[in-house]
């Protein structure tokens, strides 16, 4: 579904990434993981078509980046770490806002759904700014699949969120998922990547380290397995 080869990302004098190769299959849920600055976001952003690589392919759903960009835009859904909110529009004028953008039918009985689906009907026509950061990124969920995407892309998506929202992001991603949803997220958080996703990658240093199954494994495997990789000097 998404492959990724010899992916290279260089700013000014600096790479950034240096030559990720990279296979997700279709309905796969993977973390990827890293230390801060590893280039875990760049690699997000080149795939989610907001950046461009300095070298290398990539190509989602058998579309190459630099021929269908726009083709592949309409496949994604991304949950960066802003929100994309309108401050001063309500959960459903953002909601049909976003939805118009992708020219969907029915956009206001979607929204509404889904905006239920995050727990959120109660606020519906409250402006966005007067929410917790808890309540935004249940909005910004609800954003990121108004149009029903085959890949989501979501960069540290459970990062200041309460256990309940953070549950309610799991369950849309698991009922996603179960509807043929790819998921690449980028995350710090072992115990949510144990939950919900079968595989992790490792980036370090630009470069990809390490590939691991996680089905069946729990949070400890994977804090001993990063550890080993991250801090025994994989590079
Ligand atoms: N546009 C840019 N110009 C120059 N350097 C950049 C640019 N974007 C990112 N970087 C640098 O590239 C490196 C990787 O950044 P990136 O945000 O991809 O890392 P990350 O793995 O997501 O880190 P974190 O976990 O801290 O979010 C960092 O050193 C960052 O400062």
């Amino acid at each position: 579904m998404i492959v990724a080869r010899k992916l290279t990302k260089q700013a000014d004098d600096k790479f950034i990434l240096r030559g990720i190769d990279l296979e997700i299959n279709k309905g796969e849920t993977v973390a990827i993981l890293g230390p801060n600055g590893a280039g875990k976001s760049t690699l997000l952003k080149v795939l989610a078509t907001l950046i461009k690589p300095t070298s290398g392919l990539v190509s989602i759903k058998g579309l190459e980046m630099k021929k269908s960009q726009h083709e592949i835009r309409k496949l994604l859904g991304y949950l960066p770490h802003s929100s994309f909110l309108y401050d001063h529009f309500t959960p459903l004028e953002n909601l049909v806002f976003y939805g118009a953008a992708y020219g969907m039918d029915h956009i206001e009985e979607k929204a509404v759904s889904l905006i239920s689906s995050v727990g959120l009907s109660f606020f519906l026509n409250e402006p966005v700014k007067n929410f917790s950061r808890g309540m935004v990124q249940r909005v910004a969920i609800a954003r990121a699949i108004i149009h029903d995407p085959e890949v989501l892309l979501l960069d540290e998506p459970h990062t200041g969120l309460d256990q309940g929202a953070a549950d309610t992001l799991n369950s849309v991603i698991l009922t996603m998922k179960e509807k043929g949803t790819t998921t690449l997220m980028v995350t710090h958080d072992f115990k949510q990547a144990a939950e919900i996703c079968e595989r992790a990658v490792v980036i370090k240093n630009g470069k990809l380290i390490a590939n691991f199954c996680l089905n069946g494994k729990d949070v400890n495997f994977l804090h001993s397995k990063y550890t080993e990789l991250v801090e025994g000097g994989a590079s």
